[in-house]
């Protein structure tokens, strides 16, 4: 199914971003008045191979969910059941991801891929549990590679029935207790750059705990001997099994699957960055079919962003995850591209263009 996602995968088309282009010029407006709103539409076509692309309505946000055997390195203050706990509150409406997704009018999917503790069946949750947590990445492999496919296969089929479902926009989400701990041995695996520089302060921690996130981040890359930039998709899935998630992984082949639909993505903070990172190295032109939804305030977030030269939309400082940033995002995503659809152009308003 990865084999066969991959091989589905179209980079942006180069002429329906051209003609893009060229008709924002053509709408009554000053041209590039619409600033970064412009490339979004300008993206979304080339992602679409269309202009206009069609209206990313309606929208799914998918929370992958799962621990992380690394929690037990003392690198979060949270307990690790409090990612069970918001499964729950997530199935019952209860957290900020829900706020958000009923203000923009997405629905929600929760995916256990991968929590501690079985979860009694409940609407709007899937079950591709890979494991009860991954192993401590700080002392081998988090998982293994087949562990890791089968969680970037499970993200593939979640894509794929959200668009069979319906929807026409996918924004990623995250539930795990420590997972900015994977995500920063990831970013800093994929980018080149050392722990203590995309280490950022999760849920918010000490400084004495700060420092012992970096040493772990380290210790993991040196047990797993993943201290190099990854070039190879060979490295880059071997990456991912050793210092990553199973909602990392999951969330890898959420982009992947949907980038293979033409069906744009909505990138949220940190840990879709990191995923991001891995989905690029497997192949790069599913970054043409996401859009970065916000700036985290998660330090490995802007070098992540940086190193796949994505703009991110929202700059609000959340550090949270679960898909927030991501969602807030989506309204401005879908006015970017109604643009293109509704607003007049010169000649068909009679509006008199600027002299040249
Ligand atoms: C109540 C609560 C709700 C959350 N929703 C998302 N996260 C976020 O914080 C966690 C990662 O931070 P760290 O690596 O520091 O543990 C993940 O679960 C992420 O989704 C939450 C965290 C908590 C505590
Ligand atoms: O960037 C994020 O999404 C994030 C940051 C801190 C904690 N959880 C998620």
């Amino acid at each position: 199914m990865l084999a066969e996602t991959l091989a589905a995968i179209r980079p942006a088309d180069p002429r329906a971003i051209a003609d893009a282009r060229a008709y924002q010029d053509r709408l009554t407006k000053p041209r590039g008045s619409l600033g970064a709103l412009e490339e979004v539409a300008v993206r979304l076509s080339g992602a679409a191979g269309a202009t206009p692309p069609p209206i990313p309505e309606p929208a799914a946000l998918a929370i992958f969910a799962a621990d992380h055997g690394v929690h037990a390195r003392n690198v979060t203050p949270w307990p690790q059941e409090v990612t069970v706990q918001m499964v729950a509150n997530f199935l019952a409406g209860g957290a900020v991801a829900n706020a958000f997704a009923k203000q923009v009018g997405a629905t929600v999917t929760v995916v256990d891929i991968g929590v501690a503790a079985d979860l009694p069946d409940a609407p709007g949750l899937v079950k591709r549990k890979i494991g009860y947590g991954t192993d401590d990445l700080s002392v081998g492999p988090a998982m293994t590679v087949d562990q890791a496919v089968q969680a970037l296969e499970a993200g593939i089929s979640v894509a794929r029935e959200l668009v069979a479902g319906g929807a026409r926009c996918l924004i990623t989400g995250d539930m795990g207790i420590a997972n900015t701990t994977a995500s920063a041995a990831l970013i800093s695996a994929f980018t080149g750059r050392d722990p203590v520089e995309v280490t950022g302060r999760g849920t918010g921690i000490d400084d004495e705990t700060h420092a012992r996130k970096v040493e772990v981040i380290r210790e993991a890359l040196r047990v797993n001997g993943v201290n190099s930039v990854m070039t190879l998709p060979t490295d880059a899935l071997r990456a991912l099994a050793a210092v990553g998630g199973f909602e990392h992984a999951a969330l890898v082949g959420f982009i992947l699957g949907g980038a293979a639909a033409r069906v744009p993505l909505i990138l949220d903070g940190v840990i879709a960055g990191a995923a991001a990172l891995v989905a690029a190295a497997l192949d790069p032109a599913a970054l043409d079919h996401c859009v970065a939804g916000h700036r985290s305030a998660e330090v490995g977030h802007t070098a992540a962003l940086e190193h796949l030269g994505l703009r991110p939309l929202v700059d609000l400082e959340l550090r949270l995850g679960e898909g927030t940033g991501g969602l807030l995002a989506y309204p401005i995503v879908c006015a970017a591209v109604r643009v293109m659809h509704e607003v007049a152009t010169f000649d068909s308003a009679g509006v008199t263009e600027k002299p040249v």
